[in-house]
């Protein structure tokens, strides 16, 4: 193959410098392409079955067909329960484990699931919760709520397609949304709330391959963390995304609020000792690895797909990690210089792994890259290698773990 050429439709400036580096050259509407870097809505028409494109050997693209199976809000929901559900089964007959797969928030989606959600809701009357579009993304529509009666008014206003009012025979179904228990005790820092965002490449789903990216970071909102009701409105106080904190007038422009994930278990293991940061990172590992075992079996793997997923994680008072959202289009835009860095050499380090060692696009390659491809990578998950992967070891760490508040209580 004598030309390597790109398409895409994101003209994200890190993006287009790391194919322009490798002396790719970027291909016409017309012409066919070796690499898409596609946004998730191109990606789905072209394997859609209307399309009539069918992917060559040379061809890779950066989205599974299917990958709103991890990234959208209510499906996540829904395979992580159902995965917990098999796994609790399991267990019934296998000895009990110490793993906890409670780590998503408690979540219902509505209005499909507004009677489960008001059980629960009075089972707890005083806690919060966080309601949140399902297909919607960077804060926008999001709002917390105590009241069952706000959510009630939510479902009928605004437009008359309420499907639990009293319009629900005639209007279109509205927006779902998910909603969610609020984290009311998040870890703070300085006082203020703060969630982490970290990159996981996913080469496979059969077997799964997946690493982590060791640069990942923490997006802090620009308020104190208040939960008094009066705070309730005020997304600068709760909500991390960087869209909604550039509005506040605290927002500082030089850092945009970021931490490095390295600063951040600098921070913690000072605070409450090595033993609790290891212990922490292990089981952001396994949280993250569990997702992706959860939604394995629903993927389609196609040879030709990749995709590098922007978790969202926030941590809480007692250092258990809770898994927010996937982001199937994690940002690339660049707030500050480190920023425009990290991201640089995030798409850097993807092509490194997903590229054969010539360079060349190909999907019959077997995905198994050099020890040098991976530098700047954990590898998470590799089910033909397990031994040796942070999710193998995690595994054996947490039968040996003891309960993580002793830890976080003794220090
Ligand atoms: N259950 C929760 N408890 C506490 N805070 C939460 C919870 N869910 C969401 N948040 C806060 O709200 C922010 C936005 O939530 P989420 O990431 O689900 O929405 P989004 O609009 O899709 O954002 P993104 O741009 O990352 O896709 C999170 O970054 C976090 O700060």
């Amino acid at each position: 193959m004598s030309r390597i050429s790109y398409f895409t439709d994101m003209e994200k400036s890190v993006v287009t410098a790391n194919f322009l580096k490798r002396g790719w050259t970027s291909a016409t509407s017309d012409e066919d392409w070796n690499f898409y870097w596609a946004n998730t809505q191109t990606c789905r028409s072209l394997f859609s079955a209307e399309s009539s494109y069918r992917l060559g050997d040379y061809q890779m693209i950066n989205h599974f067909p299917n990958h709103y199976e991890l990234t959208r809000k209510d499906l996540m929901v829904k395979n992580i329960k159902r995965y917990k559900r098999e796994q609790d089964k399991e267990r019934e007959t296998r000895e009990r484990s110490q793993f906890n797969l409670e780590f998503v928030p408690v979540t219902f989606i509505l209005p499909a699931d507004y009677n489960l959600f008001a059980e629960e809701y009075r089972r707890c009357p005083t806690c919060t919760w966080i309601m949140k579009p399902c297909g919607r993304s960077q804060g926008s529509g999001i709002f917390l709520v105590t009241k069952l009666s706000r959510i009630k008014k939510w479902s009928n206003e605004g437009n008359s397609s309420s499907s639990f009012g009293r319009h629900a025979q005639t209007a279109p179904p509205r927006e779902s949304y998910v909603i969610s228990k609020y984290i009311e005790s998040p870890l703070l820092i300085g006082g203020k709330k703060f969630d982490l965002r970290l990159y996981v490449l996913v080469t496979s789903f059969r077997p799964i391959r997946a690493y982590l990216f060791r640069r990942g970071f923490c997006r802090f909102c620009s308020a104190k963390y208040d939960r008094s009701t009066h705070q309730m409105d005020n997304m600068l106080v709760h909500l991390t995304n960087v869209a909604i904190q550039k509005q506040g007038d605290d927002y500082n422009p030089h850092h945009g609020g970021k931490w490095s994930v390295d600063d951040l278990l600098f921070y913690i293991a000072s605070l409450r000792g090595s033993d609790a940061a290891d212990l922490l990172w292990q089981e952001i590992c396994w949280v993250i690895g569990h997702s992706l075992k959860a939604v394995a079996p629903m993927m389609l793997s196609d040879p030709h797909c990749f995709e590098c997923y922007g978790y969202d994680i926030i941590i809480d008072a007692n250092l258990k990690p809770w898994l927010i959202e996937v982001n199937a289009s994690p940002s690339l835009s660049t707030t500050t210089n480190t920023d425009h860095f990290l991201k640089l050499s995030l798409i850097d380090a993807i092509l490194n792994v997903v590229l054969p060692p010539d360079g060349v696009p190909n999907a019959k390659w077997n995905k198994r890259p050099s020890a040098e491809a991976l530098r700047g990578w954990i590898v998470l998950i590799d089910e033909e290698a397990k031994v040796g992967s942070a999710y193998a070891r995690q595994n054996k760490a947490n039968k040996a773990k003891s309960s993580r508040s002793d830890i976080s209580r003794n220090k």
